[in-house]
């Protein structure tokens, strides 16, 4: 059982931090929470694979993609790779492919959209550093809860 994200606003007002950027669930499980971990990349997913081939725990792997849509950083056999792995989620900054596969996995996926173009698999980015999407700072180790709604992040 999750947190709602509205009640949870509710009881923490301007203390916690709300994403307006609307992005799409594309995730077999809706409601996902857990402390986050980081990746930037750009068109390239080799990084955030290795990443999401260690243990999860829980935890939720926010991926700055550059908001690219020129080619998708993960598809259905990540997403199983990482729910196998036990995260609660990925929420990426980018696109997917592989649509319908990412929505029957047992995991919480959002992204800002789809392309069938795959990745390039360099392995350049960066991981666990702090990132800022609009206005929202995604700090290692901090809380984030995904629902309907929206996504917040601690402080
Ligand atoms: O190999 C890739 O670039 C990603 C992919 O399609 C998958 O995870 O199934």
């Amino acid at each position: 059982m999750t947190v709602k994200t509205a009640d949870l606003y509710d009881d923490l007002g301007e203390d916690i931090q709300s994403l307006s950027l609307q992005m799409q669930n594309l995730g077999g499980i809706e409601a996902f929470e857990g402390p986050l971990r980081t990746v930037r990349c750009f068109e390239d997913n080799a990084l955030l694979k290795s990443v999401l081939s260690e243990p999860g725990e829980g935890q939720v792997l926010v991926v700055d993609a550059g908001h690219s849509l020129k080619r998708a950083v993960m598809g259905d056999m990540i997403a199983e790779l990482a729910r196998g792995n036990g995260w609660a989620g990925v929420v990426i900054f980018g696109a997917i492919r592989d649509r319908e596969e990412i929505a029957r996995t047992a995991i919480g996926v959002k992204a800002l959209g789809s392309n069938p173009r795959k990745s390039t698999k360099t392995g350049e980015g960066e991981r666990d550093v702090t990132l800022t999407v609009d206005d929202v700072v995604f700090a290692p180790g901090k809380r984030l809860y995904s629902d309907a709604d929206g996504i917040l992040v601690e402080r």
